[in-house]
């Protein structure tokens, strides 16, 4: 039964990264390697905090743009679809060869994932990374078994902020949005869980596009994630 405490929630859907791990160092690695590659000028790791959590095609077209501008090019979208192909086929071969090696759980996500287990909800893990890299992830940091399903960017036909993934992702636990807690780091997990009716947890110490994270509209803030039940709870914000 779950524990009284946890009334109104049946489940909760986790964010990977900025939120379980923080995977910077593995990002600038294998972009650092993919630029290499192409003969194009290294990126500060700096930027890459704010361009993570949209997808990697995202990122890798926000890296190509920085990096062509940085070596003096005019990045028209043109130029960028012209080395996307190939930056994307080393980009890929370089993160799975990396993958966890220059990451980290953050500090509380373990215990964490073991209070909301032990409340009986069910979990699953939704990210905009490809499912082929979330899941290597989550098993070299030993935390695959936490959840019942782990869904990728690549996963839906949309990604987040579009709620069409947390609609999935419900849909696969078998439970209603507003009792599916989604916990995220960035506006992009708040507004694919408001627009598909999931109450929101938004945790403090992650990327959110290098912006203010407390400005973000969710139903509680936690600079850890073994402080989310007790807060939830008590309906601090
Ligand atoms: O954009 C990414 O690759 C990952 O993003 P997410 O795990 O924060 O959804
Ligand atoms: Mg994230």
């Amino acid at each position: 039964m779950t524990a009284p405490v946890l009334q109104g929630l049946d489940a909760a859907i986790i964010d990977l990264d900025g939120t379980m791990v923080d995977t910077l160092g593995d990002f600038a690695q294998a972009l650092g390697a993919m630029l290499d590659d192409l003969g194009l000028p290294a990126i500060e790791p700096a930027f890459i905090a704010q361009m993570v959590g949209k997808g990697s095609e995202h990122l890798l077209r926000s890296v190509l743009n920085h990096a062509l501008t940085q070596a003096g090019q005019a990045p028209d979208a043109s130029k960028i679809e012209a080395f996307y192909p190939n930056a994307w086929e080393r980009y890929q071969q370089h993160y799975l060869a990396i993958n966890g090696r220059h990451s980290s759980v953050y500090p509380g996500v373990r215990q964490g994932l073991m209070a909301l287990r032990g409340a009986g909800l069910r979990l699953a893990c939704l990210t905009n990374k490809p499912t082929s890299f979330a899941l290597p992830l989550l098993r070299a940091k030993g935390l695959d078994g936490f959840f019942e399903h782990v869904f990728g960017g690549d996963a839906f036909e949309r990604k987040k902020p579009d709620p069409l993934p947390v609609l999935k992702t419900c849909a696969a636990l078998g439970t209603l949005p507003a009792r599916t807690l989604m916990v995220g780091d960035s506006s992009n997990d708040a507004a694919a869980a408001r627009a598909a009716g999931c109450p929101v947890a938004l945790v403090t110490y992650g990327y959110n596009h290098g912006q203010p994270v407390r400005a973000v509209d969710a139903d509680c803030y936690v600079d850890a994630l073994h402080e989310l039940m007790p807060k939830w709870v008590c309906g601090l914000r």
